[in-house]
């Protein structure tokens, strides 16, 4: 049966701190994971470098680092003779975090990238600690893995704030960077504390778009190539837009098929399994009484494929539901939340899409594709949903 849930627009909700508490050094005191004034303070800094007329104002980054993908796959289809079977997984990584070491570090991106490679150990330390153990109070003990996610995190510190030092001396760029550093210097925090605010939200932004924009990149393809039908339609769709250029902002706001797929494939596979809110007090929720403290969760998997909600083929893949938008594709459309909810939606869903959009339509009018012999089909969840043995698929140029 499908229930309303009451979208949580309220203060007395937070974002749960036992996460704040299993990712450690991870996550720290960023936007995330923090509550109340301080999160609300982070939020207004934020925010608007990643509205859409922003975003807008990035696509020349998106397009670059996307070509970068573009020329990999035409090098690696000419070294095996015109057909090749390309696990894309990486790919789209390596694309994904291009795109936030350029919006977040602009000139400074080559150093970015260093820092966001030094993260990505940190995250998958910090993951395999996660599954490993969950016996309480682990983190403190200097484990192997305790000790290694230490030197990581005092090396991004360092990293970070290096950065920040060379853009005081060298002046103002118009990235992410600069707008933290601006934010922070107007507050009132101690001299350790702000730079904590730098670096932990450096690594929030990073953590937040990087895994949740490749994957779901790598599971748009997996379905596209699953689904020849789609792919040619939405590949006549680009061609027809783009007429042999490369896509601007325009085209891509034409590309109607391709944003009814990239919506109904973060149906099927949302990147994030649940939106999760803690109470900070006691409450009425949906005429239910909620201690302070409770963390109520909202399975998106479960929300996103209720039959009674999107109809008898809730489990197939089929963009058409989407072609009167989100309102048109199910009866009760607010259950639709892969970029979540609320005051704590999601800040990059406009960038994440309009990732999606260039790296999707750039490799529809260059190549096609097939899934491999060798893809299994296994979504396995670590901090996103992924698929569990990675996605083959046999590429060749139109
Ligand atoms: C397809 C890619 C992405 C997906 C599926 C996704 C999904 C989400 C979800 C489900 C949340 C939690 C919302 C809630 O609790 O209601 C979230 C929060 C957030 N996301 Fe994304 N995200 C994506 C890409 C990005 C990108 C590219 C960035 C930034 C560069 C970003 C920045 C953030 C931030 C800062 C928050 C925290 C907001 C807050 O707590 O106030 N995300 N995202």
């Amino acid at each position: 049966m499908v229930r309303e849930i009451t979208t949580c627009t309220s203060w007395d909700l937070g974002k749960p701190s036992y996460q704040a508490k299993e990712l450690g050094s991870l996550l720290g005191q960023g936007i995330l994971t923090s509550n109340g004034a301080y999160w609300a303070h982070q939020r207004k800094i934020i925010a608007p470098e990643l509205y859409m007329e922003k975003v807008k104002g990035m696509t020349n980054i998106i397009t670059d680092s996307a070509i970068t993908l573009i020329n990999s796959w035409n090098r690696i289809i000419e070294v095996e003779g015109g057909i090749a079977d390309i696990k894309i997984d990486q790919h789209m990584r390596s694309f994904s975090g291009d795109v936030i070491s350029r919006a977040c570090f602009g000139s400074n991106y080559s150093k970015g990238e260093e820092i966001f490679r030094r993260i990505k150990a940190l995250e998958e330390a910090e993951s395999k600690k996660v599954l490993a153990t969950g016996i309480p109070g682990m983190r403190y003990l200097p484990t192997k893995r305790n000790k290694e996610a230490w030197a990581l995190e005092k090396e991004i510190h360092t990293l970070v704030l290096k950065v920040v030092k060379e853009r005081n001396e060298a002046g103002y760029e118009r990235d992410l960077l600069q707008m933290i550093l601006e934010g922070a210097k107007n507050s009132d925090l101690s001299k350790d504390a702000l730079d904590r605010f730098i670096v932990d939200n450096c690594k929030n932004i990073y953590l937040a778009g990087y895994a949740t924009t490749a994957v779901s990149a790598t599971w748009l393809l997996m379905l596209l190539a699953s689904n020849p039908e789609w792919q040619d339609r939405i590949r006549a769709e680009v061609i027809e837009v783009c007429r042999g250029q490369i896509p601007n902002n325009d085209m891509i706001r034409k590309m109607k098929q391709l944003a009814m797929a990239i919506n109904e494939s973060m149906r099927l596979y949302p990147p994030n399994t649940a939106v999760s809110r803690e109470t900070l007090k006691d409450m009425k929720f949906g005429g239910i009484h909620v201690p302070k403290g409770v963390i109520i969760w909202t399975l998106l998997t479960a929300l996103h494929t209720d039959p009674e909600n999107w109809g008898p083929d809730s489990y197939k893949f089929n963009p058409e539901r989407f072609a009167n938008g989100i309102t048109g594709a199910c009866k009760l459309p607010h259950l639709y939340m892969p970029f979540g909810v609320g005051p704590r939606v999601c800040l990059g869903q406009y960038l994440a899409l309009l990732e999606l959009k260039i790296v999707t339509s750039l490799i529809l009018s260059n190549f096609s594709f097939s899934l491999s012999p060798t893809y299994v089909h296994s979504p396995t969840l670590h901090l996103v949903i992924e698929p569990g043995q990675g996605v083959n698929l046999l590429v060749k140029r139109l």
